[in-house]
């Protein structure tokens, strides 16, 4: 049966510039099918916006950026939420389902800074920021010299403080410095060959309460089927080595003509310890592709590299 559109629709974001570009990036495409339906967007600040001082895998992880979307879907004050899928954890809270994958933007980690032109470009000692442990431990590993301290808060934040002289460079997602109009602070992309991006990078997802079959439909034109199959398959290979601590992952996939190509990267936090492995599978089973890629990251070390991880945590 085909629904018709309700006469109007909120969807609900964070507050951050790139959250609200995100959310109206949905808004629009959402009104150009339904022109007859109003569409509103509900800014909200999450506790992952609040909390800045500590590194976010300490205090709670990636669930503190969605939680408030989440209630504010389940009392109804909004239909639903825009994420970038980086941040939505991998298993999402019962009664919550994901409803779309748009078409993924630049998947790319870009180097950027003021004074240097590349990572390679940097003295021994140079200070790079980053909170991400999958950055920190390509760094290091490809980098030894390098120092890589702390940097949260949003896009703009994160500007600011290089600006300031606090960081000789920072790494960023390429994408959001391009949804936020900002293209030209990338001095330099770190290809995937140098440093694999994090499972859904330059992804965003829409979220909905699981049972709204009216909203399915009505979100179903946005999914771009090649990014989600994509996702599901990175998603997969967090959604294995995960659970248990906190540890440097990486996870990556292309589409074309229902052919998958999956790499994947498991690392110790100070870069010592690398596992890489990649496969190739049909996109029509990304888990199973997913699963694969986990397996060859076991039979290179990956166990031993939790192992060490957790020893880390807990010393
Ligand atoms: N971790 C925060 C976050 N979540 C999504 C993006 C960028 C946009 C994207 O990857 O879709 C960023 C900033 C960054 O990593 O530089």
């Amino acid at each position: 049966m085909k629904v018709s559109p309700p006469s109007k629709l909120i969807i609900a974001s964070r507050e951050s510039r790139l959250a609200m570009w995100q959310a109206e990036h949905v808004r629009a495409k959402l009104s150009a099918l339904y022109p007859q339906c109003s569409i509103e967007i509900l800014g909200m600040t999450t506790k992952g916006d609040q909390i800045l001082d500590r590194t976010l895998s300490k205090v709670g992880g990636k669930g503190l950026f969605v939680k408030e979307l989440e209630v504010a879907m389940e009392e109804r004050r909004a239909d639903l939420a825009v994420h970038s899928l980086k941040d939505v954890p991998m298993e999402l809270p019962e009664g919550f389902a994901l409803a779309a994958v748009l078409e993924r933007e630049d998947p790319r980690d870009a180097f950027v800074s003021n004074d240097y032109a590349s990572l390679a470009d940097l003295p021994d000692g140079a200070v790079v920021g980053t909170s991400s442990l999958r950055r920190q431990a390509l760094i290091a590993a490809r980098f030894p010299g390098l120092i890589v301290r702390p940097l949260r808060g949003n896009l703009d934040t994160r500007l600011g403080k290089l600006d300031r002289g606090e960081y000789a460079a920072i790494i960023l997602a390429a994408a959001g410095l391009k949804r936020l109009g900002v293209p030209q602070r990338i001095r330099a992309y770190i290809e995937p060959e140098q440093s694999l991006p994090a499972p859904g990078q330059g992804a965003m997802a829409i979220e909905i309460l699981a049972g709204r079959d009216d909203l399915t439909q009505l979100l179903a034109p946005l999914n771009h089927e090649a990014t989600a199959q994509a996702v599901r398959a990175e998603r997969t290979v967090s959604r294995v080595f995960g659970g248990s601590c906190q540890i440097p992952l990486a996870a990556f996939a292309t589409v074309s003509n229902g052919a998958m190509h999956l790499r994947a990267m498991v690392g110790t936090p100070d870069g010592t310890r690398i596992a890489v492995a990649e496969v190739d599978g049909a996109a029509g089973t990304p888990e199973a592709v997913g699963q694969q890629v986990a397996a060859l990251l076991e039979a290179k070390g990956a166990g031993d590299i939790l192992a060490a991880c957790r020893a880390m945590e807990a010393g």
